[in-house]
C-alpha cells in the first residue's frame, strides 16, 4: 500500500505537488495520468523514495518514511519496490542476465541466477539470457528491465512512462505483462501521458499543476 498525506514539494517559488493525499491499497492497479509537467514523476520519485525533499507524509506497507534513516530507506525500496523507467536503463557490456541479476548485488539475502532466468521465462526472454541489450528491440529490453525489477520479489511495482519509447502494438504487450503481474497480487503505479495506457489501469488519478483533479476511485 502506498499513501500520501498533504504531500508538498516545491522547486524555488513553484509547488509541483500541492497537497496529494491518496490512498493506494495493496493489489490495485493505478494509473497517474496528467499534462507534462504537472508533476507525475515528482509523485513517483517521492512516494518511491528516491526524493526526500518533501513535507507532508508518506506510508509505503504500513512504515512511514520520514521515519526512516536514508540506508533503511535504501533497504526498503531495494525489498519492497520495483522500479521500471521509460529509457530502460539496461548495462550494454552485460549479458540480459546479467542485467536482471544486477539487484541481487543490493540485496541483503543472495538471490540464485535461477530465479534471474524463471523470471526471464515469465516476460518469454529465456532464450535471449546471454544476448546483450544493444541485440534486442524495444519491447525486449523493456522486458529485461521488468525482469530486472522483479528480482528482490518486491511487492509494488513503480513503472515511469513504461511504454513512452515503444510503439502502441509493443506498449500494450508490455501493458500486458503489468496486467498478468497485478492479476497475481502485485501492486502496480504507473504514470503515463498515453490515454490509451491509462485505460488499462483498474484507477486513474489525475494530475494538473501538481493537484489530483481526478481520482476514478478504489477498484472493487
Ligand atoms: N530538478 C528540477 N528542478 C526544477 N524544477 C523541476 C525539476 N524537476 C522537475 N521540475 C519541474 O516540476 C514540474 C513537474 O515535473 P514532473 O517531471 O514531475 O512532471 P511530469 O508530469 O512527470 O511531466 P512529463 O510528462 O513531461 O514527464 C515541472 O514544472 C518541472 O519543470
Amino acid at each position: 500500500m502506498i499513501s500520501t498525506q498533504n504531500l508538498q514539494k516545491k522547486y524555488g517559488p513553484d509547488t509541483v505537488l500541492d497537497q496529494v493525499s491518496i490512498q493506494i491499497e495493496s493489489g490495485e492497479f493505478v494509473a497517474v495520468v496528467g499534462a507534462s509537467g504537472s508533476g507525475k514523476t515528482t509523485f513517483l520519485n517521492v512516494v518511491g523514495g528516491l526524493d526526500r525533499t518533501y513535507e507532508g507524509q508518506i506510508t509505503v506497507n504500513d512504515q512511514k518514511l520520514e521515519g526512516l534513516s536514508d540506508k533503511a530507506l535504501a533497504q526498503k525500496r531495494n525489498r519492497e519496490l520495483g522500479f521500471v523507467f521509460q529509457q530502460f536503463n539496461l548495462l550494454d557490456h552485460l549479458s540480459v542476465l546479467e542485467n536482471v541479476m544486477l539487484p541481487a548485488f543490493f540485496a541483503a539475502e543472495s538471490i540464485p541466477q535461477s530465479r534471474g532466468l524463471e523470471l526471464l521465462d515469465q516476460v518469454g526472454l529465456k532464450d535471449k539470457a546471454q544476448d546483450r541489450p544493444p541485440q534486442l528491440s524495444g519491447g525486449q529490453k523493456q522486458r529485461v528491465a521488468i525482469a530486472r525489477a522483479l528480482l528482490s520479489s518486491p511487492s509494488i511495482l513503480l513503472c515511469d512512462e513504461p511504454t513512452g519509447s515503444l510503439d502502441k502494438e509493443t506498449g500494450l504487450q508490455i501493458m500486458s505483462i503489468f496486467q498478468e503481474l497485478n492479476e497475481s497480487g502485485m501492486t502496480v503505479l504507473l504514470v503515463t501521458h498515453e490515454e490509451h495506457v491509462a485505460k488499462l489501469a483498474r484507477r486513474t488519478i489525475r494530475f494538473e499543476a501538481g493537484k489530483v483533479i481526478s481520482d476514478s476511485g478504489t477498484a472493487p
